[in-house]
């Protein structure tokens, strides 16, 4: 019982965690938006179980990425306030890390959807 109830208050920790990058992240409400746009355009092209499993991972690492990233950003923010090298190369690496999520997820989507597009046209 006890345990249940850390676990439901750390669940809740969690989901504060990802309330605030939604409010004051721009480019994870971006992905957000992404994530509506392919989840329709999923149910549009009936897509088959493999092909939903693949998107559903690739969302989720993108999401993932994205949350990671904003987390480095508030911490290098929190202990290193000011200009520093240090703080560039860490932030850009972290945003290096959501650009590789982000040309995967557009390969992905090429590869998915193209040839549903392509027997449309
Ligand atoms: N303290 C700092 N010192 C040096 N360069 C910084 C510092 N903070 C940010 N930068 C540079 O500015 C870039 C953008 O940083 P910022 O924290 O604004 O990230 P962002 O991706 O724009 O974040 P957000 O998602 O909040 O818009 C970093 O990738 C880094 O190159």
């Amino acid at each position: 019982m006890k345990d249940k109830r850390k676990s439901s208050i750390g669940f809740s920790y969690a989901w504060n965690g990802i309330k605030e990058i939604a409010k004051t992240e721009h480019n994870f409400r971006i992905h957000l938006v992404a994530t509506i746009l392919t989840t329709v355009a999923g149910f549009t092209f009936r897509l088959s179980n493999v092909e939903w499993a693949i998107i559903v991972l690739t969302i989720g690492l993108v999401l993932m990425a994205e949350v990671m990233n904003s987390a480095i950003e508030k911490m290098i923010d929190y202990l290193k306030p000011e200009i520093h090298p240090s703080a560039k190369i860490i932030k850009d690496i972290a945003a290096g890390a959501v650009l590789i999520t982000a040309v995967i997820a557009f390969i992905v989507a090429l590869i998915i959807f193209l040839p549903k597009l392509d027997s449309i046209f």
